[in-house]
């Protein structure tokens, strides 16, 4: 544990309730040195009372590492809070990710940086992770949770634009315009309308009706698209859209089927030889969820055939990194053969990357994330029981809040409560997901020794997955 120093003279004189505790640089959530330390930030408050300013950490020494090229909107937030933000345009390779998680508190990432197990075991200071996206199967959610590492994404900022570029395909398919338009530029006029069709009275089939999926039904509705969908719990219809109760029957009367599902086991290869082979013939087949959704070489067989006649994919299996000449055979054995075929739209996992959307998830990643980190707020959590305190005001004084992530197993309240006896406990709330449980409270009348003394105490339960103490 670092010994006491004094805080420096800035931050004693920006909080009414500074203390004689700092922290070294190396200050970690998980370790009794973290709590140490100050920060200079007002919170808003519910109370007349202004606001007080609680004191994790310096706020310098709060790191954070943001990856493929995350939304100005959300460096700005995180600046504000006066953290060291350290900005990659690309995801990392693992070694390099390695390398680089060590030493952060927070990280966020969009769809290509792969948090494992094997990459967050050397994450020993991280305290959360914002996944400036809807998808979140790129990071190891469990073992996060186990390890006391909150995950946040965004769960609907860009379903609109998913919706639309999923609109624009379908009309893209219909009339063939990915084979017209790159025809015209090679210098080849060839107009045609064989097997070209309006979409007006044809058939969408929406498997997944989510955020995304029910977002489109009213757009296609509103072309004059009959809607029908299938999904694992039964759900709203929204105007005249149709559930449909097996994935089968939807592929057999659609004109178009379109996937929105999550990555999950069991939508691996939801759609292989057998399920094509239901669709209609010169069926149109899109997908912008993620690329092991699709069997890619039953849908170039399918292709080839004639069977279906096109394909709009915006998510493979394997994607590149970064940008650039790396779509190649290398990175999918299936490639040369897909990129031949007639009538195929490919895209590079474009369907959130509008400036709305970005700057959407920006704002709402990067205020979850600074909302856990100065006040233990894990609304929008998705590996974390979600719980909320109203902040503290300036006028509760000799307060701490204490955040408290423990296994979730009996008699733990009982022993914290124990370690808190000799104070007042102003709130208290406890929250169990699976095996992991948050406990936030707010506890009053503690001194400055106390801390230190309530810290090693709550450090030293058996139950004690992380603590921090802001105060
Ligand atoms: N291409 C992109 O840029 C992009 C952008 C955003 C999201 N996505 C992907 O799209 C997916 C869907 O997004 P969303 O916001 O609509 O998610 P959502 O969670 O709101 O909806 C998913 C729906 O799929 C259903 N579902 C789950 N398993 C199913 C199965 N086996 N068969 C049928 N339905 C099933 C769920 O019940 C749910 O209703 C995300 O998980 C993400 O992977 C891609
Ligand atoms: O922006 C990205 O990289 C991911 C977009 C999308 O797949 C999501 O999950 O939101």
């Amino acid at each position: 544990m670092s010994s006491p120093v004094p805080v420096s003279g800035a931050v004693a004189e920006s909080s009414s309730n500074a203390v004689t505790l700092s922290t070294s640089p190396t200050i970690s959530a998980h370790s009794p040195g973290s709590y140490f330390g100050s920060m200079n930030r007002r919170l808003t408050s519910s109370f007349t009372a202004p606001p007080k300013t609680l004191k994790p950490f310096n706020t310098e020494d709060m790191k954070v590492l943001l990856l493929e090229n995350i939304n100005k909107t959300a460096i700005d937030i995180l600046n504000q809070q006066g953290y060291q933000v350290e900005v990659y345009k690309t995801s990392l390779d693992e070694e390099e990710l390695i390398e680089k998680i060590r030493d952060v508190h927070a990280i966020g990432i969009r769809s290509k940086t792969k948090l494992t197990a094997k990459v967050l075991r050397e994450a020993k200071n991280l305290v959360a992770i914002g996944c400036f996206c809807i998808g979140t199967n790129q990071v190891d959610l469990e073992y996060a949770a186990r390890h006391g590492i909150a995950v946040f994404n965004s769960p609907f900022s860009n379903s609109r634009s998913v919706a639309e570029l999923v609109i624009g395909e379908i009309i893209a398919l219909a009339r063939q315009l990915g084979d017209r338009s790159m025809e015209m530029h090679q210098n080849t006029w060839n107009k045609v309308s064989a097997k070209c069709w309006e979409i007006r009275g044809k058939t969408l089939g929406i498997v997944g009706y989510g955020h995304i999926g029910s977002q489109l039904s009213v757009l296609a509705e509103s072309m004059g698209m009959s809607v029908v969908y299938y999904d694992v719990v039964p759900l709203m219809a929204l105007g005249t859209a149709r559930q449909i109760s097996t994935l089968n029957e939807l592929l057999s009367v659609s004109d178009f089927v379109t996937l929105h599902v999550p990555q999950l086991p069991e939508t691996h290869n939801l759609i292989s030889g057998p399920q094509i082979a239901a669709m209609k013939e010169g069926a149109y087949l899109i997908n912008a969820s993620r690329g092991n959704v699709v069997d890619i070489r039953a849908l170039v067989n399918a292709l080839s055939s004639g069977k279906l006649g096109g394909a709009a994919l915006d998510v493979y299996p394997n994607e590149p990194a970064k940008n650039g000449p790396h779509f190649v055979e290398t990175l999918n054995s299936w490639i040369p053969e897909l990129v031949k075929q007639k009538n195929v739209i490919l895209t590079p996992h474009i369907g959130g990357s509008t400036e709305e959307a970005q700057s959407a998830i920006g704002v709402e990643v990067g205020t979850a994330l600074t909302k856990y980190i100065n006040e233990g707020s894990t609304i929008g959590a998705v590996n974390f029981p979600e719980l909320s305190l109203r902040p503290l005001s300036a006028d509760e004084e000799g307060h701490v809040r204490v955040l408290y992530i423990h296994s979730n197993v009996p008699g733990v309240l009982r022993t914290v409560n124990e370690i808190f006896a000799d104070h007042n406990i102003e709130k208290q709330y406890s929250e169990s997901r699976g095996e992991v449980a948050y406990m936030m409270a707010d506890i009053a009348d503690v001194t400055t020794s106390d801390i230190k003394t309530l810290y090693e105490q709550l450090y030293n339960t058996p139950f004690r997955i992380a603590i921090r103490l802001l105060y």
